[in-house]
């Protein structure tokens, strides 16, 4: 984007420089030209970003987009839409597509249709095995020049202890890292919800929190064998932050990511049966929530992520049981998350640190700052503005949210990627 864009007047936080203060921003040419006052200066756009917070592009490192395959859940288009609706200038998108992201050309070919869409960065992760069977390892290699930037089976588990161990230590020779779905198959098949009071109540199959921390107390034993790097996907239990943390302090590099709905949410919105409170992992007890807010507080958990996971009004409609997994996430995760600030469990800085520069260097990416010379990809929010989360205007082709009808605090106004406003008062620019 040619030209120069001022942000006036803005509360600027950009936490990989520890930048906190009210100014203005400078863009030129696509690219961060400064911070500081520019009175008298004659930009071709301006946006007066008055008592709003100004902060470096958010980073989603885990989002569904369902291209190629389920282009009737969502695609790349309305995912990116929906991305920049919710201040998301970079994403990553999972590999449970059909075809799945298990070889370069599908890799190859979002990356080009994102570029197209132009509106969010996309960055696959590649699959850890082929047709996420968990039996054969990918040519993890290719995806990665191909523009992966972690493996994963997300959806499924890698389930077989060699696999994960090969898979360890062949990505960790290239410095990347293993995203678990951390889940034991033989303790969850058959549950819908988190298992316990309210799943026996409802009569409903349960999914027992030693499904998620036997899989992961597992991995950390690998991840010592092969001296590699593994990332947790949407923690959910105590027992699983208390894992991480400790193999943290081992000195181990195990990092963890924590949804919205898991920090905020609990087992109770499934009672009247409500599918659009039905996901993998489930939404847990109340102290499995604290643990995680803790987790978060303590930055056991480094990251916030969506795991938007769109899903068909006929794939929800149809029993809790039966189901599909999954919640759309990316334009309730600013709002959802600023609750964390106004708790008091996270300064403002360091919840944009966890959507901004930390999955930036999990991932190796050169986003998440607003460093002089990177790329302009900002977000502007006002933390105080209330309004209702209607499932209907959502951008998103997924209306499955179970904040359907529920006031939010805090609403971004403007996303920049590249120096150009994508999305402003309510209206994605394309
Ligand atoms: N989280 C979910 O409930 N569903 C995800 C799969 C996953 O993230 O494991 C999906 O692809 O729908
Ligand atoms: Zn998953
Ligand atoms: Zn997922």
């Amino acid at each position: 984007m040619s030209g120069t864009l001022l942000i006036k007047n803005g509360h600027i936080i950009d936490p990989a420089n520890g930048i906190d203060t009210v100014a203005d921003l400078w863009i030129n040419d696509g690219r961060i030209a400064g911070i500081g006052s520019f009175e008298g200066e004659q930009p071709d756009q301006l946006v007066d970003a008055t008592g709003k917070v100004v902060c470096p592009g958010l980073i989603d490192m885990h989002v569904h987009l369902r291209e190629p395959g389920q282009e009737w859940k969502e695609d790349i288009e309305s995912g990116s839409r929906a991305a920049v609706a919710g201040g998301v200038t970079s994403m990553c998108c999972m590999p449970n597509t059909g075809p799945h992201i298990d070889h370069a050309g599908i890799a190859l070919q979002i990356v080009a249709r994102a570029r197209q869409v132009n509106l969010c960065n996309v960055h696959p992760i590649g699959a850890v095995t082929k047709n996420l069977d968990g039996k054969e390892l990918t040519e993890m290699r290719e995806l990665s020049r191909a523009g992966c930037v972690a493996f994963s089976d997300d959806g499924l588990p890698i389930w077989h202890a060699g696999v994960m161990r090969k898979a360890l230590e062949y990505s960790a020779s290239f410095g990347f890292m293993v995203i678990q779905h951390a889940e034991e198959k033989a303790l969850t098949k058959g549950g819908a919800v988190n298992e316990g009071w309210i799943s026996t109540q409802l009569g409903v199959e349960g999914m027992p929190a030693a499904g998620e921390d036997s899989m992961i107390a597992r991995d950390i034993m690998l991840t010592k064998l092969a001296d590699a790097r593994y990332h947790v996907a949407h923690i959910s239990t105590a027992g699983a932050v208390e894992l991480v943390r400790q193999a943290r302090k081992q000195g181990l590099k195990v990092t963890t990511e924590a949804a919205p709905h898991h920090f905020a949410l609990t087992e109770d919105e499934v009672l009247g049966y409500n599918s659009d409170a039905k996901m993998s992992p489930p939404l847990r007890t109340e102290a499995d929530r604290l643990a995680v807010v803790e987790g978060l507080r303590d930055g056991t958990i480094e990251v916030i992520a969506t795991d938007h996971a769109p899903h068909h009004e006929d794939d929800k409609r149809c029993g809790l049981s039966c189901a599909a997994f999954g919640i759309v996430g990316l334009e309730t995760m600013l709002p959802v998350s600023l609750e964390l600030v106004r708790d008091g469990v996270l300064s403002m800085s360091d919840m944009i640190a966890k959507m901004t520069c930390n999955p930036a260097r999990l991932l190796g990416l050169d986003s998440g700052t607003l460093s002089t010379g990177a790329d302009a990809d900002v977000t502007i929010f006002d933390a105080d503005a209330t309004w209702m989360l209607d499932r209907n205007k959502l951008v998103s082709k997924g209306k499955n949210t179970p904040w359907h009808g529920k006031q939010m605090t805090g609403r971004v106004t403007h996303t920049i990627k590249a120096g150009r406003v994508v999305f402003s008062d309510g209206v994605v620019h394309e």
